[in-house]
């Protein structure tokens, strides 16, 4: 990792998103794409949109890119109660189901390929455990939710893997059972184990968490914290005159979110932030839901935090091992990449938009995220589904 050199604010921009899935082992793909049939003549192109995560906002194009950042919810009719084929959103979302099967309808599918191996849970926070809000400090976890991540830590390895900082996502979650990485996974806690050490000798420290049980801290971009915070200052002041705009500490990155603000001052917004960065050409600008994230330039993203668990849990390259990743932003695209290219397990994407992504299957929200959950649970805990 090269934190020396003077990299220019935006790193790269990651590949589009692979046109098909033949990279994916076929065993991990869906048998049929799904398990639905459309009235004929319904069969409508999504218009494919670059999900690059390192966008190059320094472009013409940062102030459409903050735009299209989180197309406002669309309401889709079930299935199950019909739909009208007029109705072309509907129509849209049902053809990219086909692509992006339910992780619902297609449970018995991913439990038949889950059969002999060890599931192992990864979530993001916001928009997949609890449904986008627009104070970003009000984004609570329901009741019933924690009981569903508490239980199925119960019975798998699960961890939580957040752009808030790891203290405010564990503030929100409050389960002592699983495991947080916070900043898009540049701050984790994660077991004791020696491989994890020695693959990344100068950024994993030995400390103990909450509990008092011995821990392996992994901070790779801890050199950048004052940095980071200096630049936190600096937008906190540049952006107190325009209604509506915050800025969030999480820690490793700063995140100044413009949902609140009118969208006339985006483009304000825009200027401000990328004003601010021209100072720290080692900080690099990214797109998530109505925010802009100040990051340090590292290689290090969810995809590698969801390697780096697995390793710290012994769990990495085992044939016996199903990683599944569920999330809903931009920066997960890295981990559902890291799942499809190793053929590794199943990323299922949230969403109730159609967009292009490197997921297997789809979840339309957090509840029905939890109604995931919870299937897999009854799965788990049902021993007779287990033999069969
Ligand atoms: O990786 P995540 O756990 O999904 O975190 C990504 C960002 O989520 C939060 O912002 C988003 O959710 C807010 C609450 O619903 C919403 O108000 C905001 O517009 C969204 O962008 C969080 O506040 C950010 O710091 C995270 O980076």
């Amino acid at each position: 990792m090269d934190l020396k050199s003077n990299h220019t604010p935006v790193l790269t921009d990651t590949a589009p998103v692979t046109k098909s899935r033949l990279g994916v082992h076929s065993s991990l793909l869906p048998y049929s794409h799904s398990g639905a049939t459309f009235p004929h003549g319904m069969l409508l192109t999504i218009p494919r949109k670059k999900t690059g995560i390192l966008e190059d906002v320094r472009s013409s194009g940062w102030l459409d890119a903050m735009k299209s950042s989180s197309p406002p919810p669309k309401k889709i009719k079930d299935l199950s109660h019909g739909f009208a084929s007029s109705d072309a959103d509907t129509t849209v979302y049902f053809n990219w189901l086909l692509k992006y099967p339910s992780a619902l309808t297609s449970f018995d599918q991913i439990m038949n390929y889950a059969k002999g191996k060890r599931i192992a849970l990864f979530m993001d926070y916001d928009g997949t455990l609890s449904p986008i809000v627009d104070n970003p400090d009000c984004a609570f976890m329901s009741d019933n939710m924690r009981a569903a991540v508490k239980k199925v830590a119960e019975y798998f390895p699960t961890a939580i893997i957040s752009g808030r900082s790891r203290d405010k996502v564990y503030e929100f979650v409050g389960l002592t059972e699983l495991y947080y990485a916070g900043s898009h996974g540049m701050d984790i806690i994660g077991p004791v184990r020696q491989s994890a050490s020695d693959i990344h000798p100068n950024c994993i420290i030995r400390s103990t968490d909450k509990q008092g049980k011995e821990v392996n801290l992994f901070q790779p971009a801890a050199e950048f914290l004052p940095m980071i915070n200096e630049v936190f200052k600096s937008l906190v002041e540049c952006t107190k005159d325009i209604k509506g705009a915050k800025v969030e500490d999480n820690k490793f990155c700063a995140s100044v979110h413009y949902r609140n603000v009118d969208e006339k001052s985006w483009d304000l917004v825009g200027q401000r932030v990328h004003d601010v960065l021209k100072g720290y050409p080692r900080l690099r600008l990214t797109h998530g839901r109505k925010v802009l994230e100040v990051r340090p330039v590292i290689n290090w993203d969810k995809g590698k935090a969801v390697t780096f668990l697995l390793e710290s849990l012994g769990l990495n390259n085992c044939d016996d091992v199903l990683p599944i990743y569920i999330g809903d932003d931009r920066t997960d695209e890295d981990a559902f990449k890291v799942l499809k290219e190793g053929n590794k397990g199943y990323g299922i994407l949230v969403s109730s938009a159609p967009k292009d992504s490197n997921a297997i299957y789809s979840l339309r929200d957090p509840s029905e995220v939890m109604e995931f959950l919870k299937s897999l649970v009854l799965w788990k805990s049902c021993p007779l589904k287990s033999l069969i």
